[in-house]
Formats: structure tokens, C-alpha cells, sequence
């Protein structure tokens, strides 16, 4: 798949549910309406849309949420994608808050995911708790460990926050190094309404990485995801940390992804609401329809985002729950 841009769209992220067991406080409101369960997809609908997307050139696909780990079935949905590599696909990946892994990573991992993101935003209990609205980082902890034990490889992802966890990039990434994980720090991005303004505690990715070489060396890395992350290994640990950079150092130019929410809608860039609708037209449609509903996100999916971290107004009202970031 090409956009308009000339990008090859290769990388599908799809949200399974907008639900979540935590509330972090830059990607939720206190007070959230979810969706109705019967305007989800089924899980056999995200697998059909999943082939059908492997068979027009999807390499890799992301499950994400909300809390990916509390839809129920998803285990098996990750079997069902998991059987998509035989069709075509690379790369099967999840983004988690970690809470639900202790009981579920082995069965991932036997479905075929090898690399998976965890949130964790702070090893301090009272701060996670803080951050994620009543969140326990024990549980979190302890999802991390059963992940490694399960064999998969685990990156962190850390939302950097001035003024709330700026203090603890150096510490975050030597525990990941001793577990063997690697850590990308995220800038903030304004999207949906929530409490508080983003701007307060948005800090520049720079200024994090001027604080991590005052104690760590940082060595220029030619490892790339599919994802945004930029990289570098870290001499004194042996793991690496990566740069997600959507404010300071825009990276659309080398946009390669799609986002599906849950109800089957498809948004071109997390930043906008272009957006085609996918349910009904599987429903009701022909695969000949299906094309051309992707073919018309892709003609208008835009060049690059407009986030402004000073203005008062979110990007967009869409919390990043609703497409799994
Ligand atoms: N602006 C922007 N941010 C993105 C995009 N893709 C991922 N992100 C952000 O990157 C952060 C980490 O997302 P993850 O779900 O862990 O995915 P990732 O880091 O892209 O994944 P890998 O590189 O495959 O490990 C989240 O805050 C996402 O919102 C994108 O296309 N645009
Ligand atoms: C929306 S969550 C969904 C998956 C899962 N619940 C989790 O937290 O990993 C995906 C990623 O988006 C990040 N995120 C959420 N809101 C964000 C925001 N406003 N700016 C930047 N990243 C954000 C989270 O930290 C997480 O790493
Ligand atoms: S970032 Fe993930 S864990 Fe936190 S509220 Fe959003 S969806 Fe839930
Ligand atoms: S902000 Fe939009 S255009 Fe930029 S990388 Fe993300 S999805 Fe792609």
C-alpha cells in the first residue's frame, strides 16, 4: 500500500478494546466513556481484516488498546494473527501496561509474539500510583519478568514527564539493562482532553538525553523497529535506549502505519481524524469494497501531524486510548 505521499504503508497498529485497567493521566481523563461492546469488531473480524491487509502488504502488525491483555479471547486473536506469518507477515508485536502478563505470556509467546512494549513510566510505587491513577508497579514488575522468562524480548516505554519523572531516566535505563530490557522515552502528545495541561510537564527529548549522558555513554546505533524510535546503545548496560521524538524532531516523513480502533475504524495519522469506517463495509461488503475504503485512507492520509504542545486545544478530542498510540 502507497500514500498519497509516496510512503509505503507496511505497519498496521489495531486497537482491540479502548478499555484499560489504569487511567494514566496524559492519555486518559478521570471520567472515560467506552464503547459499547457490540460496536467492537469481533475477533474473528480484526483476523479477517488482518489477512486481508497481509495479503495487500502489511508486514508488521501491533495489537494494542486501551489494555490490549484485558479483552477477553485475546490470546486467541494473538493465535489467529500469529498464523498470519505462513501468509506473509514479519512481525507480530503488543503494547501493554504489563498488569495481566504474569497469567498470559507464555500463550503469547507460543502464538508468536517474540517483542513486546511495556509502559512503565516510573519505578517509584507512590509515583506510578500517582501517575496511572491507583496502578500497583509490583503487578507491572512482575508482568516484565514473566515476559523475559516466557523468552520474549521487552522494551520499556517511559512517557518523560519534567517535573514528575525527569529525575529518573539514568536509574530506568540501568534497571533495564540489568533485565535485559531496552527503554524508549516518549515525548507527550496532545491528544484528547484530560486534566491538567500536557504543556506543564512536556519536556523536550534533548534535554532527557543531556541528563542520561551526564551519567551514561550514549553510542549512535543503526537500530531501527518499525516504529519511531531512534537509538543508541548504552556502554555501561549493554541494552540500548530510543528517542520518540513526535515534537521535537518530527519523523512523519518516514511514516509507514495505519491505525485501526477497535470499532473497525481506520485513522491515517494519529494526529488527525481522517478516518474511513471498516465495519460495515465487511459486513455488508465485497473485498473489492474493503480495497477501496483503504484505497480512500490512504489518497487523504495526511503528510504529518500539527501537534502543538502550548496550544490549549488537543490535536484532536481522540484519546490515544482510542488507537493504542
Ligand atoms: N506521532 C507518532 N507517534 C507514534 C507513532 N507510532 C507510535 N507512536 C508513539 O510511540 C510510542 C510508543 O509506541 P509503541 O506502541 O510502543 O510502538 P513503537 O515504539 O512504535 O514500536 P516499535 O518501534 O515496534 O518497538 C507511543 O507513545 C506511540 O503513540 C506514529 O506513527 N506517530
Ligand atoms: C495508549 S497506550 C496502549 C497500550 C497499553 N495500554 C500501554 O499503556 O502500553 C500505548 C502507548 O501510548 C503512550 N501514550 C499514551 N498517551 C500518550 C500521550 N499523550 N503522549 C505520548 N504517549 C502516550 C503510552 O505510554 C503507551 O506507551
Ligand atoms: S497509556 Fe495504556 S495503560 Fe495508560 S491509560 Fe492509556 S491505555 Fe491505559
Ligand atoms: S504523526 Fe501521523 S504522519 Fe506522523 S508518523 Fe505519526 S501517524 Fe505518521
Amino acid at each position: 500500500m502507497i500514500d498519497a505521499h509516496g510512503r509505503t504503508i507496511d505497519y498496521v497498529r489495531i486497537s482491540v478494546t479502548d478499555r484499560c485497567n489504569l487511567r494514566c493521566t496524559y492519555c486518559m481523563a478521570e471520567d472515560m466513556q467506552f464503547l459499547p461492546r457490540r460496536d467492537l469488531l469481533t475477533l474473528e473480524e480484526i483476523a479477517d481484516l488482518a489477512r486481508h491487509l497481509v495479503a495487500r502488504g502489511v508486514r508488521r502488525i501491533r495489537l494494542t488498546g486501551g489494555e490490549p491483555l484485558v479483552r477477553r479471547g485475546f490470546a486467541g486473536l494473538a493465535h489467529m494473527l500469529g498464523s498470519l506469518r505462513s501468509e506473509g507477515l514479519g512481525e507480530l508485536t503488543l503494547t501493554t501496561n504489563g498488569v495481566l502478563l504474569p497469567g498470559m505470556a507464555g500463550e503469547l509467546r507460543r502464538a508468536g509474539i517474540e517483542r513486546i512494549n511495556v509502559s512503565m513510566d516510573t519505578l517509584d510505587a507512590e509515583k506510578f500510583a500517582a501517575i496511572t491513577r491507583g496502578g500497583n508497579v509490583g503487578k507491572v514488575i512482575a508482568g516484565i519478568d514473566a515476559a523475559r522468562a516466557a523468552g520474549m524480548s521487552v522494551k520499556i516505554n517511559m512517557v518523560a514527564m519534567r517535573g514528575v519523572n525527569d529525575g529518573e531516566f539514568a536509574d530506568m535505563a540501568r534497571w533495564c539493562g540489568a533485565r535485559g530490557c531496552d527503554l524508549s522515552l516518549i515525548e507527550t502528545m496532545p491528544l484528547g482532553q484530560v486534566e491538567g495541561d500536557r504543556a506543564d510537564t512536556y519536556l523536550p527529548l534533548a534535554a532527557a538525553r543531556d541528563v542520561l549522558e551526564r551519567e551514561l555513554t550514549l553510542l549512535p546505533s543503526l537500530h531501527r523497529t518499525g516504529g519511531p524510535s531512534r537509538y543508541f546503545d548504552i556502554a555501561e548496560t549493554g541494552a540500548r535506549v530510543g528517542f520518540i521524538t513526535p515534537l521535537s524532531d518530527n519523523f512523519c516523513a518516514s511514516c509507514n502505519r495505519i491505525r485501526i480502533a477497535a470499532t473497525g475504524t481506520v485513522y491515517g495519522c494519529l494526529g488527525h481524524d481522517q478516518k474511513v469506517e471498516l465495519r460495515d463495509v465487511m459486513r455488508t461488503g465485497t473485498p473489492g469494497a474493503l480495497d477501496e475504503a483503504l484505497d480512500q485512507l490512504l489518497g487523504g492520509k495526511p503528510k504529518r501531524h500539527d501537534f502543538d504542545i502550548a496550544r490549549a486545544e488537543p490535536a484532536t478530542a481522540r484519546h490515544m486510548s482510542v488507537t493504542g498510540g
